[in-house]
């Protein structure tokens, strides 16, 4: 399938149905989902615990294969692509746990992953760049140049937020981002998933809880029983 422009979108999901293997029993979490994400444009997925969002965002991130149906990138089926390289080059997740290295300080797990996904430094270099990102949502230089292990919950998950817009890439993916956070840098990530939607045409997909944060988005999608519906949101 195409857009309007005649260029696949950015991420497609076809036929895509995951079964979990249980010891005594199998599991089929998502079951025949078709759904294609396009640039420009901040996505939330809402649905009840145990609904499959992790599920959802482990397959359309490279994390993980679904057991049946396809996820392409560009056009390009992720297991062509590769898994590692889709990760690396073109999409970034925030994960709920932030998987951060814990031997390293906030600005030192940002220049690592700029340099992973080979991020070009830039005029004032790559520890410059992370330092401002930092800050851009909150962070000051001394909690910035912390071991992150000495950080509060809700500062580590800046700090994972930081990561992601640093690596610059096509598909920033969130699980439950602001859950952490007071509502005024909540509403200050949510701002910056809007710019980077809106103005440098990334796509965005947020899993959520929070209608606050879905209201907030330009497409609400919800989970249940396995199935994908779309809705309209507010732009
Ligand atoms: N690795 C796994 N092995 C077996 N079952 C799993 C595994 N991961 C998730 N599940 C099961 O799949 C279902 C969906 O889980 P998932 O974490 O995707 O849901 P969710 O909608 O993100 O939930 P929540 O909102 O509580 O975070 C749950 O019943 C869960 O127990």
């Amino acid at each position: 399938m195409t857009s309007a422009t005649g260029t696949p979108p950015v991420l497609r999901l076809e036929g895509v149905s995951h079964t979990y293997a249980g010891q005594r029993r199998r599991t089929t979490v998502l079951k025949d989902i078709d759904h294609s994400f396009e640039r420009g444009t901040f996505y939330t997925v809402l649905g009840p615990s145990g609904s499959g969002k992790t599920t959802l965002l482990s397959l359309a991130s490279g994390l993980d294969a679904p057991t049946r149906g396809t996820v392409s990138f560009d056009g390009q089926d992720l297991t062509t692509l590769g898994l590692g390289r889709y990760r690396n080059r073109h999409a970034a997740t925030i994960f709920q746990h932030y998987n951060l290295l814990t031997y390293m300080t906030a600005v030192q797990n940002v220049t690592t992953a700029m340099e992973i996904t080979g991020v070009k430094p830039g005029p004032g270099g790559r520890r410059a760049r992370a330092l401002e990102l930092l800050e851009r949502i909150g962070l000051d230089k001394d909690t910035a140049t912390r071991n992150v292990m000495r950080l509060s919950g809700g500062q580590q998950q800046r700090v994972a937020i930081a990561r992601a817009l640093a690596c610059d890439v096509d598909i920033l993916f969130a699980d439950e981002p602001t859950g952490n956070l007071d509502e005024d840098t909540a509403r200050g990530i949510i701002d910056t998933f809007r710019e980077l939607a809106h103005e440098q045409d990334k796509c965005v997909i947020v899993v959520t809880h929070s209608q606050r944060l879905a209201a907030r988005s330009d497409r609400v999608l919800t989970l249940r029983r396995g199935r994908l519906t779309a809705g309209k949101g507010p732009r």
